[in-house]
């Protein structure tokens, strides 16, 4: 049964830059005066280094039949949370803890080999979530049907542009059901003729799918999809409830 428990999570990012030492000095000016440590926005690691704390003591779970919506504003920490739930960064504090076969569409590249042709890395997806030969060839026809990337199927992904890219990763992602689907908003950005094809084929995903967290600033998919919405602020949960109260919240504040 899948199942995910988010406790208590803190994720930081140290602060690096090509001018680090400058910027490194004009941030210890900033945060000389503030209160160190994770509940703080900007703090000192044990290292002395200037660190953001992006998220800050998130705490949720989550069980079969949850669909549940992260919104916030720009910066909110939507993008980390879900980065952090599949696995991308390291909690500092807390954990996060996912029961069942994760699934995420997060980012077209991820996952994927670029020095391989598209079909050697559907092979590799389908290896991964361990699928038998025959499944394996369904899955390519499927993807390939949906890609429509002619004689690309066969060149490098490195030589795919952006639009190509999104198709055969979207077209991948949604072939294989996951039991944990994570998802951020900008899969649901593409051109008007891709999302035309795509809206179908990604209802029936989340449909099939046990656990959905989809982050989005659009209230139309939160009230269509999910059962349950957090309010993220400033790397905090604001707001925790039914889509329409949460909504009613956040499109007055
Ligand atoms: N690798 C990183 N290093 C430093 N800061 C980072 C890093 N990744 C994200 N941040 C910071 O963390 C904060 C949260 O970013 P995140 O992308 O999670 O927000 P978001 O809610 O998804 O925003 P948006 O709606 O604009 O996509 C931002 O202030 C961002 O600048």
């Amino acid at each position: 049964m899948a199942a995910i428990d988010v406790r208590n999570l803190h994720i930081s990012f140290p602060l690096y830059h090509g001018a680090s030492r400058s910027l490194k000095h004009s941030m210890a000016e900033a945060v000389s005066g503030w209160r160190s440590g994770p509940s703080a926005h900007l703090a000192r690691d044990a290292r002395a280094r200037i660190v953001v704390n992006v998220l800050r003591g998130i705490d949720f779970q989550l069980r079969p039949g949850d669909r549940l919506g992260l919104i916030g504003g720009n910066g909110a920490g939507k993008t980390t949370l879900l980065r952090a739930m599949a696995g991308i960064y390291e909690p500092i504090a807390g954990r996060v803890q996912i029961q069942g076969l994760l699934g995420t569409l997060l980012d077209p590249n991820l996952g994927m080999n670029i020095e391989l042709t598209g079909r050697e890395n559907i092979g590799l997806r389908c290896r991964f979530f361990g699928l038998a030969r025959a499944d394996v060839q369904d899955i390519e026809h499927n993807v390939e049907d949906f890609a429509n990337l002619g004689d690309f199927m066969d060149m490098p992904m490195k030589t795919y542009s952006a639009g190509m890219l999104v198709r055969l990763a979207f077209g991948l992602a949604t072939a294989i059901t996951p039991q944990v689907l994570l998802m951020d908003e900008w899969f649901m950005a593409g051109d008007a003729s891709f999302m035309e094809k795509a809206q179908h084929r990604l209802a029936a995903l989340v449909e099939r799918t046990e656990i959905l967290v989809v982050s989005t600033h659009q209230p139309d998919i939160m009230c269509r999809w999910c059962t349950r919405v957090i309010w993220l602020d400033n790397g905090m949960i604001r707001m925790d409830g039914t889509p329409d109260d949460v909504l009613a919240a956040y499109l007055a504040a």
